[in-house]
């Protein structure tokens, strides 16, 4: 293994050019690169620039690894070469000049012996005609072309020949405008050098890294010191592909310790949750028929999948550990009178209860159903359900606010206007939290504090109609409890999927006139475009007044996210109660809008959606007995064609009517950044490992985290800190 000092000690080949030059003086001027070192002059531009990649620490730099190799080992012979090859030579200067036809350009003729290469520069400095002079013998690499005028390199790296040749590859790292490699290949050396690479692994647990053959049929034992000087210097015999698709032994190792990073931090939080205490839930006397009396007015029985988790969740409010469970369900599996037993479970006990929804519109619906299965319940007990939200007139707000600080309010329904700072509740047992992955972390903290100047930490039940595939689970959501309602319920028929080409809208239209005319409903969806709100509204204003045109006798309704309050209000009213016949919208009825009577939708532009948002759209058809179907409108690029991924997307659609496989697919065509939304809440991501590919090193880590943490946490607490250093946990909370 060659050593790390390499690439320090390897001055670079110079490019030729204002920008190389550029870059070779501002690596000349940082030429002592220590980013750890506290140095009291003013950071250079090199270092400035480690500093917003993140690269502060000695680990952060040894973590950083290269994009691709150059090989730099070898000189190869010119006639050898392969025409769009890139190589290394060492060959005679035979003829050099400026021309200035066409252009201005230095036209540099060089010979190593086998066969000739002229090599053009359109941008040079003087000194560095000099060191191409006639008779210089240069060490030249660059991509060789042979054409007409045979053999020719542009802008190829260049220097004076002589000086051994490196042993390993050179990395080429990611890096930015104001960060030369050459700075960047000293710093990590340098870090590489002097960062805690010791084992923290414990003994005798080793992950199950892919089995490669070594030069003599052995498997080298990898540790990270050994792993991380490898993939930054690697032996030029390497497989390249073996590290540019990950599977390399040395970065398994790395993919591995930053699973179990993961792990240990997501088993150390659920820990530290488990020393927390929050309210024993057991009813209260007289209060013991509650669950009874909601159940005798529900005017249909539990499915057993709803019955199952119900128990879960029950089970776990009377333990006095914070609850920290995730209730996922497909669409229209059942989710609303879940979280409603919940919540009279923590009334039966004599608590409140918060339940908070992304949007307005779902609060409201959600408030809706829950006053009128429980208010009747609650009335004889004096208790009342209250409700938050941002556009609240300012009297109604005081009085609610004055139910939820007196205990009068059991159940506290609404937006982010729950966890503001005024909203204090009397004793908040349980918060109930719909579509999760919309609220950041620090919203989820904020509820979970509404409870904790009392000393104790509310139950958290979170819900979510996006399925979280089981590799997701079980990293990132490791510290959660999952109950999943895995049954619809009764006397639901399939949704059909249908593809239909833009070009086919009033076939479309005509089949929208006919389930009007049969009682039915329908919501007719138009694109967000992400780059401007204001198109987005003039189209879907458009498309409204174009269906009310269409569609004479119907009333056709419209609802966006810019529409005052009241008058999206009075909007959802109307279709719900049946009047309106079809409702166009965009995406504002994405999550949870319950209207059994509506049995067609139609997405316009349906290859501008995400996945899981096309699931929750659908979603809102096909929620009572009548059969229903999902129009997927598409319409092709100026080509003619659909984008691969909107192909996709759309296939996956028509494929399965299934939430958790099209969870699956979503993740695999999104990856986790974007499928959890956890760029946007900041939440670190995993690096390396890849969930689906690394599936073994996964549960290698799973297994190992809490038996680490028991009987190693010296070790376990040095790996933590190594791989996430101050950084918050892997979306904890
Ligand atoms: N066991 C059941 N039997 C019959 N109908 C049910 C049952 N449970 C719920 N429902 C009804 O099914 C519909 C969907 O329920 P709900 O709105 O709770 O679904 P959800 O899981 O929240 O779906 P989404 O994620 O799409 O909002 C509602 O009209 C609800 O009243």
């Amino acid at each position: 293994m060659s050593s790390p000092a390499f690439a320090a000690s390897n001055p670079p080949l110079s490019t030729g050019g204002k920008r190389a030059a550029a870059k070779a003086g501002a690596a000349k001027k940082d030429a002592a690169p220590a980013p750890d070192a506290a140095s009291k002059k003013a950071p250079s531009p090199a270092q400035q620039a480690l500093q917003k990649m993140g690269l502060t620490r000695d680990i952060d730099l040894a973590l950083h690894l290269p994009l691709r190799y150059e090989d730099e080992t070898r000189i190869v012979a010119l006639k050898s070469a392969r025409d769009g090859e890139t190589v290394q030579i060492e060959a005679t200067v035979t003829h050099s000049e400026v021309q200035l036809r066409p252009r201005r350009m230095l036209k540099v003729t060089v010979d190593d012996g086998t066969a000739e290469c002229v090599l053009t520069f359109f941008s040079f400095y003087p000194s560095q005609q000099k060191t191409m002079a006639v008779g210089a013998r240069l060490r030249i690499r660059g991509e060789v072309k042979g054409g007409f005028w045979g053999r020719q390199m542009m802008h190829p790296a260049f220097r004076v020949a002589g000086g051994e040749l490196p042993t390993a590859l050179t990395p080429v790292y990611p890096a930015t405008a104001s960060l030369p490699q050459a700075y960047l290949r000293r710093a990590i050396a340098t870090a590489l050098l002097r960062a805690d690479l010791s084992e923290t692994l414990p003994p005798g647990e080793q992950p199950p890294l892919a089995q490669f053959h070594g030069q003599n049929g052995l498997q080298p034992a990898y540790d990270l010191r050994h792993a991380l000087t490898f993939l930054h210097h690697p032996t030029p015999d390497v497989a390249l592909v073996t590290l540019e698709d990950h599977s390399h032994p040395a970065w398994q190792r790395l993919k591995a310790e930053e699973l179990l990073a993961q792990q240990l931090s997501q088993y150390e939080a659920k820990r530290e949750r488990a020393r927390l205490r929050a309210p024993v839930l057991k009813p209260q006397p007289g209060m013991a028929d509650l669950t009874q009396r909601f159940l005798d007015r529900l005017p249909f029985g539990l499915t057993a999948a709803q019955q199952r988790v119900v128990g879960e969740i029950r089970t776990d409010m009377e333990r006095s550990i914070p609850m920290h469970r995730l209730l996922q369900g497909d669409v229209g599996s059942g989710k609303t009178v879940v979280a409603a037993l919940s919540a009279v479970a923590s009334i039966e006990a004599g608590w409140q209860c918060a339940l908070m929804a992304p949007t307005e519109i779902l609060a409201e619906q959600h408030f809706g159903k829950l006053v009128g299965w429980l208010e009747p319940i609650l009335a004889p007990l004096g208790k009342k359900v209250a409700w938050l939200a941002g556009a609240q007139k300012k009297k109604q707000r005081a009085e609610m606010l004055a139910l939820v600080e007196s205990g009068e309010a059991a159940l506290v329904v609404g937006t982010h206007a729950v966890i503001q700072e005024q909203v204090q509740f009397k004793n908040l047992a349980l918060a109930v939290i719909d579509e999760q992955h919309r609220f950041g972390v620090a919203q989820r903290l904020a509820l979970r504090q509404k409870l904790a100047a009392s000393g104790m930490e509310p139950h958290l039940l979170m819900m979510s109609a996006t399925p979280i595939p089981r590799t997701l689970a079980m990293s990132y959501y490791a510290d959660l409890d999952v109950s999943t309602i895995d049954e619809l319920p009764p006397g639901r028929t399939p949704i059909v999927t249908k593809l239909i080409s833009d070009s086919r809208k009033d076939e479309v239209i005509e089949r929208i006139g006919a389930q009007v005319a049969g009682g039915r409903q329908v919501y007719w969806v138009c694109p967000l475009i992400e780059e401007s709100e204001a198109l987005d509204l003039s189209n879907a204003t458009a498309t409204h007044e174009y269906l009310s045109e269409m569609l004479p006798g119907v009333m056709v309704g419209l609802l966006h996210s810019r529409m005052p309050t009241a008058e999206k209000k009075a909007v959802m009213e109307l279709f719900t109660a049946g009047v309106m016949g079809v409702l166009v919208s965009t995406t504002v009825i994405e999550v949870g809008v319950d209207v059994p009577n509506a049995s067609l939708m139609v997405i316009e532009h349906s290859e501008r959606f995400g996945l899981s948002q096309l699931h929750q759209l659908r979603g809102r058809v096909g929620r009572g007995a009548a059969a229903s179907a999902c129009v997927l409108l598409y319409s092709v690029n100026d080509n003619g064609r659909l984008s691969d991924t909107g192909k996709e997307r759309l296939r996956a659609m028509a494929e399965t009517n299934d939430g958790f496989e099209i969870a699956r697919r979503d993740l695999e065509i999104r990856g986790p950044g974007e499928f959890l939304g956890a760029r946007q809440s900041g939440a670190p991501m995993l690096r390396f490992a890849d969930l689906e590919q690394d599936v073994l090193l996964l549960d290698w880590a799973r297994e190992l985290a809490p038996r680490m943490l028991e009987r190693h946490p010296v070790l376990a607490a040095r790996h933590v800190s190594r791989w996430l250093g101050g950084k918050a946990e892997y979306l904890k909370a």
